[in-house]
């Protein structure tokens, strides 16, 4: 399809490595299936403009690189049709939002981006740049840019839009409403109102599971992909030949038929997005935290360590399975298995250190959720404590300004001075913005807990080793 004929009907937030090898992969596919040129996207990076500044001195154009068993040749991907720095020029993303040309808005933010209390799933009113964008300044966060360019449409006569998250979150669909609703309704009345009653018409918020495994680019990745291509490409990104895409189908706007892509539209994402991230981001959480412990630089060597294995295997299988249930069609173990093979490929290079990134925010939705179906089933959830264990030294071995944690300085001011299995544990059990006060208070959760660290604190990674062999 010639690239000059492609129209901007969608406006993507949070512009990085996932986006260009996922969504943007996924929605050229669409367009190219069904000669259907309205869905070019509009990306805006957020915090860094590091994309958007590659991305413009190639007018948009960026090269996919598959690694691994199955891949396909490089690919050049020619769907984002403009890049935009949402740090920069704010009021041009929020006014991207409210064009009549767009007609859906996705969201690949990361889970601390959207900037919500993670035990009641509101909007937290009290993060300083979302009172800054309420009281009116040209928005900074993705839930005010999108609240703002949804009033822009209200007022100009827009249309109908969809907001699509396509986070690693559960129920990102209505997590969005509720966080969108939030930031409209703490609006001064006069706006609120009329705002509240519009969007309840006219947005929609889907909910949606999306799997691929895309680590940061690298150097040393950029100098090989040069060497295939006969060309620099600064924005090129590489990712596992895998890729899976959920979705419901609620699209008052209308949208690409991603489905001649490969997607799958469903109303039972819950499930699926359940089963990804108890199963699949679980174990990656449990990996990182491991390997790191180990002194492994990838998932792939983590996975590799046959203790580690078993220990993910193990909490999948006895834990994580039993307490969800899968989506109709899914076989568990299959799933399980085939996830240990993906991570097990060496040419992905996605770090410990990437995956384990941000632990406050994920350790909660990932790990604790598996704890308490388990502990409500009557039983021990010994895998999935050992894997928050090795979070909890992770924490407490980093030096504040090394760990990479939205909530890293909160979490240090938490640790005292003395850092033992018996001083760390509760001090984190108390973390309230990860632990809630019922799950704080379960003492075989607590004794796993110092089980686990205690054994990391004396024999590390070996004594951990003989401890899963036997367990
Ligand atoms: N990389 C993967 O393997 C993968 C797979 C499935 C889903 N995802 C989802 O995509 C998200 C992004 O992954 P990525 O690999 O593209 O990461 P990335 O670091 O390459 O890009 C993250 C994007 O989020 C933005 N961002 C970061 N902090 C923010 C904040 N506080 N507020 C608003 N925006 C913020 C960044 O500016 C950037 O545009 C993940 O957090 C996950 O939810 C990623
Ligand atoms: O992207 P995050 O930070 O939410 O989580 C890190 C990884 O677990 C994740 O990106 C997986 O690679 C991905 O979810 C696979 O689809």
């Amino acid at each position: 399809m010639p690239r000059e004929k492609l129209q901007p009907g969608i406006v993507h937030l949070g512009l990085g490595a996932f986006a260009l090898a996922h969504t943007a992969v996924f929605t050229e596919d669409a367009m190219l299936a069904a000669n259907d040129p309205r869905w070019g996207i509009v990306g805006v990076t957020q915090r860094s403009d590091t994309v958007a500044r590659q991305l413009v001195p190639q007018d948009g154009l960026f090269t996919v690189a598959e690694r691994g068993e199955g891949a396909v040749p490089l690919r050049v991907v020619s769907s984002i049709v403009e890049a935009i720095s949402g740090r920069d020029t704010p009021e041009r993303v929020v006014a991207r939002i409210g064009a009549q040309s767009t007609k859906i808005v996705t969201l690949t933010i990361t889970e601390k981006g959207y900037r919500f209390d993670p035990q009641t799933r509101t909007l937290d009113v009290a993060d300083e740049d979302i009172q800054a964008d309420l009281a009116g300044r040209p928005p900074v966060t993705a839930i005010g840019q999108i609240v703002r360019g949804l009033q822009q449409r209200a007022t100009g006569g827009a249309g109908p839009v969809t907001v699509l998250s396509c986070d690693n979150l559960p129920a990102n669909g209505e997590l969005t409403a509720t966080l969108a609703t939030g930031f409209a309704a703490a609006l001064p009345a006069a706006e609120s109102g009329p705002l509240l009653a519009w969007m309840r018409d006219n947005v929609t918020f889907p909910s949606t599971m999306v799997d691929r495994m895309v680590p940061a680019t690298t150097e040393g990745d950029l100098a090989a992909i040069e060497h295939e291509l006969s060309a620099r490409d600064e924005a090129a990104v590489v990712a596992e030949p895998f890729k899976q895409w959920v979705m419901e189908d609620n699209f008052p706007a209308g949208r690409p038929r991603w489905e001649d892509a490969g997607a799958l539209f469903s109303d039972d994402v819950a499930a699926w997005e359940s089963a990804k991230l108890r199963l699949l981001n679980a174990s990656h959480s449990m990996l990182a935290y491991l390997g790191l412990l180990a002194g492994k630089e990838t998932i792939s060597d983590a996975v590799a360590v046959e203790p580690f294995h078993t220990a993910c295997r193990r909490m999948m299988l006895e834990e994580a399975l039993p307490s969800i249930t899968l989506p109709a069609g899914l076989d568990g173990e299959q799933y399980c298995d085939e996830v240990l093979r993906r991570f097990a490929n060496p040419a992905l290079g996605h770090t410990t250190a990437k995956v384990g990134s941000d632990g406050s925010q994920k350790v909660g939705l990932r790990l604790l959720t598996t704890v308490r179906g388990t502990l409500d089933a009557g039983r021990a959830p010994r895998w999935a404590a050992l894997a928050v264990a090795a979070w909890m030294h992770h924490v407490a071995g980093t030096p504040a300004a090394d760990l990479n944690d939205p909530l890293a300085q909160g979490l240090q001011a938490a640790l005292p001075v003395d850092r033992t299995a018996d001083t760390v544990v509760p001090a984190l059990l108390g973390f309230r913005p990860v632990v809630d006060l019922a799950l704080a208070g379960n003492e075989d959760f607590r004794d796993l807990l110092l089980h686990w660290y205690r054994i990391i604190e004396t024999n590390g990674p070996d004594g951990l080793g003989n401890e899963i062999n036997h367990g």
